[in-house]
């Protein structure tokens, strides 16, 4: 295996629920379809029809994804109803290991995590001109129910005030004309093209 430094560094993506994280990342893969790539999480839910293990997700019982957490294989995990789902530090290097860029888009909590790993990743923070924009944001998305858009917006404020600790991210951008934070966006996540 290639020594980790020669490897695509993954990038972490994060910032409030409502930044524009989706929109920029959509863009991104669009522009650039063979550069980037998301990790497999791991699931202990059934597999759908169609949906092959190690492609959707790593399909793994809960004895195995339990042992994963107790290994400290995981950047992070969640319960969602009955189902257990992990991104796994594994997961993340196979990505770079086809030669690819990994893009993680996780929240603070992943965020610190991955500081933990040796992932050698790139962070990037997507801020929201304001909070009032942000709610605005949030309402013209039309997605969430009023008692979600009250919980993300006291979320956006932990989430900005760890992100301006100094050297917690590489880059700061400020989403608040669009075109301007994609030329940006674009810049950081595909520096040699500059
Ligand atoms: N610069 C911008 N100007 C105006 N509207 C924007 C801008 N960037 C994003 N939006 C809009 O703001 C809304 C939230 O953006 P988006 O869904 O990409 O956020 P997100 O960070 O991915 O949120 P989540 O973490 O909840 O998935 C969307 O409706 C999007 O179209």
């Amino acid at each position: 295996m290639a020594p980790t430094t020669q490897l695509p560094r993954p990038i972490i993506v994060s910032g409030p629920s409502g930044s524009g994280k989706s929109t920029l990342l959509k863009r991104l893969f669009e522009a650039y379809p063979d550069r980037f790539g998301f990790s497999v999480s791991h699931t202990t839910r059934s597999p759908r029809l169609g949906e092959e293990d190690g492609i959707a997700y790593n399909f793994v019982t809960k004895e195995a994804f339990r042992k994963l957490v107790d290994e400290h294989s995981f950047i992070e995990h969640a319960r969602f109803g009955s189902n257990l789902y992990g991104t796994s530090v594994g997961a993340v290097k196979s990505v770079a290991e086809k030669g690819r860029t990994c893009i993680l888009d996780i929240e603070m909590e992943g965020v610190k995590q991955v500081k933990k790993t040796d992932l050698n990743a790139r962070f990037l923070f997507l801020q929201p001109p304001s909070v009032e924009i942000l709610e605005k944001r949030l309402r013209g998305r039309g997605t969430d129910k009023e008692e979600d858009i009250q919980a993300r917006l006291a979320q956006a404020g932990k989430e900005i005030d760890f992100s301006h600790i100094p050297g917690v991210h590489d880059q700061i951008i400020i989403n608040d004309d669009l075109e301007k934070a994609w030329q940006e966006f674009k810049a950081f996540c595909v520096p040699d093209e500059r």
